[in-house]
């Protein structure tokens, strides 16, 4: 930049260059530590994602067909495009449901009390106090959902379709009821650039492939590691090139 100002052929249009564009701070080592932090927030949180929602399927096949309809018709409606990914709202549930189903972490929203904070039924938070939501438990709580136990993939798509607009229980909408991306002013930033990743890679593997499990095995279950969840390593899913 120093040799080429502020613009040139072939710039960068990426994450890294949006820092050294706006900030006034272009040291290496805060750079490095910018990226690295934003790596983890969005590198395991989104393959972990997908990790979980291909193992539904594998254990679940009939559902690939249903998601494939779905596809197909979209795809001969809008090519493959943003109004595409819009309208898949199976796949967008499938991975709602995943979310809710298995997320990436037992708790969410970690947040520290910046002062001293008596909530409305009496509770007394002292400054410096790490609060967090458990966000597994809230998800599978049935004063909530319907058979919260049961992985029921298009739970979202259905109240969707009964909804006037159809957005409030798309998969990037925040609600208290599903916090899969946290809430309020500290909400993932990047839930449109995962779904939009997330949808594209499932309608890809469902026009392409049949998905099972190994040899009709169980699923290796999922393990816990701290507050995280994460798929089984060990789980394998068979992939065989669809016949038309
Ligand atoms: C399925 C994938 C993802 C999941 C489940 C996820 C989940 C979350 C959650 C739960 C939070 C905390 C929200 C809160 O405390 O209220 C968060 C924050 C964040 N996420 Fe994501 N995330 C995903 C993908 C991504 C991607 C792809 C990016 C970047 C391209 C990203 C960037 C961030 C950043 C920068 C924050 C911090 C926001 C802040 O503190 O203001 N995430 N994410």
């Amino acid at each position: 930049m120093e040799v080429e100002g502020t613009d040139w052929r072939d710039k960068p249009n990426d994450y890294l260059q949006w820092w050294l564009d706006t900030s006034q701070d272009t040291c290496p080592i805060l750079l490095m530590r910018r990226m690295l932090s934003f790596n983890f927030a969005a590198i395991h949180s989104t393959s972990h994602t997908f990790a979980q929602a291909l193992l539904k399927l594998a254990e679940n096949p009939q559902y690939v067909q249903v998601l494939r309809d779905e596809v197909e018709a979209v795809v001969n409606k809008h090519g493959w495009t943003k109004d595409a990914l819009s309208e898949m709202r199976k796949v967008d549930s499938f991975f709602k449901e995943t979310q809710r189903f298995e997320g990436i972490s037992i708790l969410a929203l970690t947040r520290i009390a910046m002062s001293d904070l008596t909530l409305a039924d009496g509770t007394f938070i002292p400054q410096g106090t790490v609060l967090a939501f458990p966000v597994h438990g809230m998800h599978h709580d049935d004063a909530v959902f319907e058979n919260p136990n049961a992985f029921e993939p298009f739970r979202f798509a259905e109240t969707r379709n009964k909804e006037s607009n159809g957005s409030g229980n798309q998969m990037t909408s925040l609600s208290p009821d599903v916090l899969s991306f946290g809430l309020g002013t500290h909400a993932c930033p990047g839930r449109f650039f995962a779904a939009t990743v997330l949808k594209t890679m499932m309608a890809h593997i469902v026009m392409s492939y049949d998905v099972k499990l190994e040899d009709d095995t169980c699923r290796p279950q999922t393990l816990r590691v701290g507050r995280s969840i994460v798929p089984n390593p060990a789980a394998k899913v068979m992939f065989r090139k669809r016949v038309q």
